[in-house]
């Protein structure tokens, strides 16, 4: 579990198990999204911020705006800064009468700020000696008595980095210069030496300091020519491939849009021709380098200390380890290039990209490792230069790295630390582990790693791994985290323009998957990064932001190099539309608003909110959908689930299908690939339940197994069944059509011409920017985007291109875009669609249909599905018809349409209706968005606000 909850008391919903990271009651900020109702009747007081903190600003990216650095402000401790961090890191603490005081004390118990820790030497800091400081770090400071620690937390100033104390340096301890020749380990030494912040610490040095490097491809490589950010990301990711000593690879977190596709194909582009080149000079050299690809075996033992028996499997050598009977295929594993892992929806964008910016000489093998035919073969994978594939592959295909143990930890922890086991998290439920920690390597991977039966996907040795979309991985324990993990590879990518969406947590599973030594091991995460984000945000967040740059190039839109902004993109304007209910729609939002209350206290009064979040999250989501119309609420299954599946349910036997049904109505659990309460319930064969779009876009196209964690069950669409379907089995209709069903009131909202305050105004803001005559104007703000990037970004108003002004609609709800779809209709637009129920080809179809028939001027988009990665630069007007928990997804969304492409301003229009559950989703969003920036170290902007200094970094590794 995520949250570390060390409060006493018996709070209900820090400790709901099933809670995920989109679920709005896993956020402390809890109070913000259930009605003042819910959180007033709660048993627990809960202390919460009463005003909004000061943040820190710090820059994070060495290619920043040409600000003064402005040195953050100084906030007390006690004050509303620290109870904002303990939320970010979801802390909560008793609100008793010492509830604070003892929290610190707790959190300091648990786990000292590295300022109070002594240093090992350089080198001998292994894991052990970590932790021997870490206790006797401990044992020194519990010598003192309570109020002690508490005072190294009160008295602030003595532990403030130099930069906020007039630059008075406190620490006596030398650090050493870059020129170190500690920098230079060996690389049997480097993975131990890794552990040690003190490298980490050279390297944002040595980043501080380093000039805008530039990379050039050598001629003919690339059809198009890199703008000048993409060159520096070029050399940034050259150096962290060739030249780091913390991991082989990093993390690429441009905000969407700005090319980061094109800026991995000249990374490979590169390196495959410095080979080329040096291949004529020494081949021999050349396949150490390219197939010596163990080095990133973990499991690895060296060849020559193996007595082994070698069989085949597959083309793949199996050794048989003569000491403990274990298969594995370590050697020999064919040795491929790269392999690029991203969500469904963009795996055909990649294959063109790959094709239309590469230049014919030099083209790039490439393919496309998807869907039921695709092959069994490990060496066929190894022909290419280029593999795509899907998480959803990877997950199928690739044994999970186990889960990390962190309960079990916080419990070791406490227990040695002498913490009473009120505080220790163990109590909470633990996940199932699909290893048992004896069979485990020394690096926590599984026995059956080894697993001849594994996907061809885990029987091949990678050059490098992209993982594009990173931020599908940013739940550790999820098991599309895990399998990613495991990914045998020499060099490792994370791609995302949002890599943080709703906690700092959500980069350790980024660390873990690039081997960022420490932070790799959750106990390290936590003691180096989330515990000091708690004890004092100012200086955590910019000890985060250190550690960050050391492995994360990050450029927003608004990024300024040398004074001139990266890409002159045209502006792009949100607006928060307030929408006014009509007065049945109000009727009908406060008396649902009503009923949820009423059954909220009867929860809280028998204390049973904790068994039942499903349902208060059911409240939740009826509260908001009420927002969008009245129907969506009333409507359980509007969709019909494919005629396969509806043929299918008619051949189960009549108990079977009573069970599944039982199953749907009954139970009341999160959609386990969106986290939310399942929209258009369905439930699988193996008893699971999703919503119909969740699932059926996990399994477009795809040979796969059920998406339930731990559940193994082989599953096809055809097995997936909705209440409808189930229903007409049972009474007997066997031949009806379930996606005729109708059980709607026939109360004036709920009749079929019913057009709720939302759709109306959406249906306006599209008459006027679509029907509207300015269609074709010259005014409108223009970029020459011919396919040079050498202009890339110069306006130029005589080459305007003419064409229709059109939008995208987006909903999370497959039933709200079916109303829309109506209305649509009604207005006589044509249109679009895309959702998650629809194949990779349908969507394809959709997206280009839409970028380039000048009739078609709306395209509907579910945010689940078409928030990622597509290029949808013919519209220039989005409309967000509801809000998601996080704002990241909405700017994914947005971005679609204000990248690099577009030619003229993009307006943003967010509908939310006034005085509903929608309000407290924004006071959410923004303290989201807050916390994101504290990490990055952006303003508001998504600028770089002030930078680190070199007594900064001295300070915050604590040398
Ligand atoms: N140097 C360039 N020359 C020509 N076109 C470019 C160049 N760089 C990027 N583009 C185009 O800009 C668009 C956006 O690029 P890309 O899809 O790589 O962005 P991204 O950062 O990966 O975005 P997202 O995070 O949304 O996936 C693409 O259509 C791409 O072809």
């Amino acid at each position: 579990m995520d949250a570390i909850d060390i409060s006493s008391d018996d709070s209900d919903l820090r400790e709901i198990d099933n809670y995920t990271d989109e679920s709005p009651l896993r956020d402390s900020a809890t109070s913000r999204i259930l009605p003042s109702w819910a959180t007033d009747s709660r048993p627990t007081q809960k202390v919460s911020s009463p005003t909004r903190p000061t943040y820190l600003n710090g820059a994070s990216s060495n290619y920043h705006s040409n600000r003064s650095m402005n040195p953050p402000t100084i906030t007390d401790d006690s004050g509303p800064s620290s109870s904002r961090a303990i939320r970010d890191v979801n802390f909560e603490y008793s609100s008793g009468n010492d509830g604070r005081k003892h929290f610190l004390q707790q959190t300091l118990k648990r786990a000292l700020p590295t300022s109070l820790q002594p240093l090992d030497l350089p080198g001998s800091q292994n894991r052990q000696s970590h932790e021997r400081s870490y206790q006797s770090a401990w044992a020194s400071s519990s010598r003192g008595n309570h109020s002690e620690l508490v005072l190294y937390e009160n008295k602030g100033s003595r532990v403030l980095p130099p930069s906020l104390m007039h630059r008075k340096a406190t620490s006596g301890v030398q650090y050493t210069s870059v020129n170190d020749p500690l920098h230079y380990l060996g690389t049997a030494e480097e993975r131990a030496a890794a552990a040690d912040e003190r490298l980490i610490f050279q390297a944002a040095l040595q980043d501080l300091n380093q000039p805008k490097v530039e990379a050039r491809l050598p001629e003919g490589l690339l059809s198009v020519s890199l703008l000048r950010h993409q060159r520096i990301a070029l050399a940034w990711m050259l150096q962290k491939e060739t030249g780091s000593v913390h991991c082989s690879g990093g993390i690429l977190a441009d905000d969407q849009g700005l090319g980061k596709t094109i800026s991995m194909i000249a990374l490979i582009q590169m390196q495959r021709s410095a080979q080329d080149k040096s291949k004529a000079k020494d081949l021999d050299a050349i396949k150490a380098e390219a197939l010596n690809l163990d080095d990133d075996d973990e499991n690895g033992v060296p060849a020559s200390q193996e007595t082994d028996q070698c069989g085949e499997i597959d083309g793949v050598e199996v050794i048989t380890d003569a000491r403990t009977s274990i298969k594995g295929f370590r050697r020999r594993r064919p040795a491929a290039g790269t392999l690029v892992v991203c969500p469904a929806s963009v795996l055909r964008q990649w294959a063109r990209e790959l094709d239309e910016k590469v230049t014919d000489d030099a083209h790039l093998s490439v393919l496309i490792y998807h869907g039921g035919s695709r092959t069994k073969k490990p060496a066929e994978l190894a022909k290419y230069d280029v593999v795509l594939t899907t998480y959803a592959i990877v997950t199928n295909e690739v044994p999970k790295q186990a889960l990390v143990e962190e309960d079990d930890d916080d419990q070791k922890n406490g227990e040695r630390f002498g913490i009473s086991s009120d505080f220790s998290s163990s109590k909470k439920r633990k996940k199932p582990s699909l290893s048992k920690r004896g069979k485990k390597g020394r690096t926590g991977f599984d026995a059956d790693d080894f697993d001849p039966n594994c996907g061809t996907l885990a029987k091949v040795s990678w050059f490098r791994v992209i993982l594009d979309e990173a931020q599908t991985i940013k739940n550790h324990r999820t098991q599309v985290a895990r399998a990613c993990c495991s990914l045998r590879a020499k060099r490792r990518w994370c791609l995302s323009g949002t890599p943080i969406q709703n906690a700092i947590d959500e980069l350790f599973s980024y660390f873990r998957f690039l081997r960022y030594d420490p932070y790799a091991e959750y106990k390290s995460f936590c003691s180096q990064i989330k515990f000091p984000i708690a004890i004092n945000s100012i200086n955590g967040y910019k000890k985060l932001q250190a550690i960050l740059r050391a492995i994360m190039l990050r450029r927003t839109k608004g990024t300024v190099i040398d004074g001139e902004p990266i890409i002159n993109l045209p502006p792009k304007t949100i607006q928060l539309k307030k929408v006014a209910f009509s007065s049945e729609e109000r009727a009908f939002y406060n008396k649902l608003e009503a009923e949820s209350r009423s059954q909220f206290k009867a929860y809280a009064a028998a204390g049973t909110v904790k068994q039942n979040y499903a349902n208060i999250l059911l409240m939740l989501l009826r509260l908001r959908q009420a927002c969008d119309h009245p129907k969506l609420v009333k409507r359980e299954s509007y969709n019909s689930v494919g005629r396969a599946s509806s043929e299918m349910a008619k051949k189960l036997p009549k108990e079977m299908v009573e069970n599944l049904l039982k199953q749907l109505e009954t139970s009341l659990v999160t959609c386990s690939v969106c986290d939310d309460v399942p929209e258009d319930a369905v439930v699988t064969m193996c008893g699971h339940v999703f919503c119909n779009q969740c699932v059926s876009d996990y399994l477009t196209g795809e040979d796969n197994t059920c998406p339930t964690p731990g559940c193994r069950e082989q599953l096809g669409p055809e097995a997936v069944y909705s209440k409808a379907a189930l229903k007409k089995c049972v009474t007997g209709d066997v031949n009806g059509d379930p996606s005729s069903l109708s059980e709607f009131d026939e109360k004036s909202i709920m009749e079929n011409e019913y057009s709720s305050s939302k759709i109306r105004t959406a249906i306006e803001i599209l008459e006027s920017c679509c029907k509207s005559k300015d269609t074709y104007l010259e005014s409108d703000i223009l970029v020459q985007f011919n396919g040079d990037s050498s202009n890339l970004g110069e306006r130029d108003s005589e080459l305007q291109p003419k064409g229709p002004i059109k939008a995208i609609v987006f909903s999370q709800w497959t039933g709200m875009l079916n109303l829309v779809e109506r209305a649509l209709n009604q207005s006589g637009f044509r249109y679009e669609r895309l959702d998650g129920t629809m194949s990779l080809a349908a969507r394809d179809r959709a997206v280009k249909e839409f970028n380039t028939n000048p009739e078609v001027t709306v395209m509907l988009m579910s945010l689940k599905a078409g928030n990622l990665g597509l290029n949808m630069v013919a519209a220039s007007h989005v409309i967000l018809l509801d809000l998601w928990w996080n704002p990241t997804t909405e700017d994914q969304a947005i971005d679609r349409a204000h990248r690099i492409g577009q030619t003229r301003a993009v307006t943003v229009s967010r509908l939310t209706v006034k005085d509903t559950v929608e309000d407290r989703i924004i006071a959410l969003q923004e303290d989201k968005r807050n916390m994101v920036a504290s990490a990055f170290g952006e303003d508001q902007s998504g600028g770089t606000a002030s930078r680190l200094t070199v007594e900064d970094l001295r300070y915050l590794f604590n040398l």
